[in-house]
């Protein structure tokens, strides 16, 4: 988050927690706040918001794609708008220009709310990069793994064709490019108590880092 809304010389950090499609960054989250009693922020959650039924954007989807993308209770039909825009770069780019500003706009305002209470919030950001949310962190985790390992864990977990998983994970930046640019990468091909070793050792870390970036 930018020094202005986070306050400067205040040890309060906001985390971003970013990595490939089903690399593991709801688990690393939800292991934080059990074990760290952290607060999250999940920009899936808040993209999911973004279109419940009625809502102004839904409309402009059900205008845009058609009345298909909606069933008959008018709540959009997520795997149906999957296949269309992770085919298709340019309908998934108007896809998230519509979603995108309001997932940002929310990540703002409850981040400045629970930072009154807390020292720390984690935001979970699949687009962290594609979507120009960096400014939103002060420091970045990247939860990774193989391709071949990530492919499997998608089709699993969301009951997709090879065909399918690879069209989702060709839609985001290469997993190579995000780990350049984090501050800590996750290697979570391992168990989850190996995951979870690595988390505690991070998580030790963060506050050093802060402390650092304020004397700066
Ligand atoms: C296309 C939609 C309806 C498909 O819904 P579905 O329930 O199948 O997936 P879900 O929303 O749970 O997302 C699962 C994962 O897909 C990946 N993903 C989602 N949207 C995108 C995208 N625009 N580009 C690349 N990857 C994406 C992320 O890794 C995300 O964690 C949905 O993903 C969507 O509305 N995407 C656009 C909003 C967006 O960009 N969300 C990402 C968070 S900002
Ligand atoms: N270490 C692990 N061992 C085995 N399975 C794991 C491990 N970590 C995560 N998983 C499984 O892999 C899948 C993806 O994990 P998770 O949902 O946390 O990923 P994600 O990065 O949050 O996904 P998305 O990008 O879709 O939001 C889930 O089914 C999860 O249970």
């Amino acid at each position: 988050m930018s020094e202005s809304a986070r306050g400067k010389g205040f040890n309060k950090t906001v985390l971003g927690i970013t990595g490939g499609i089903a690399t593991g960054k709801s688990t690393v989250a939800h292991y934080l706040a059990q074990a760290h009693a952290v607060p999250i922020l999940d920009a899936d959650d808040l993209a999911r918001k973004a279109v419940a039924p009625g809502s102004e954007i839904l409309q402009r989807i059900q205008v845009h794609f058609g009345p298909g993308v909606l069933d008959q209770h008018g709540a959009l039909r997520r795997e149906t708008l999957g296949n269309l825009v992770f085919n298709n770069p340019q309908e998934r780019q108007w896809l998230e220009s519509q979603i995108h500003p309001f997932v940002r706009q929310q990540l703002i305002i409850q981040a400045q709310a629970l930072l009154g209470t807390h020292d720390q919030v984690v935001m979970v950001i699949p687009l962290l990069f594609e979507a120009a949310m960096r400014d939103l962190v002060d420091l970045v985790w990247v939860v990774a793994l193989a391709p071949e390992l990530q492919l499997s864990r998608l089709m699993a977990r969301n009951h997709l064709t090879l065909d399918q998983a690879i069209a989702r994970v060709q839609s985001q930046m290469p997993l190579s490019e995000k780990i350049k640019q984090a501050d800590w990468v996750f290697d979570n091909q391992g168990t989850l108590a190996d995951l979870y070793q690595q988390i505690d050792q991070a998580w030790g870390h963060v506050g050093a880092f802060m402390t650092k970036v304020n004397n700066q």
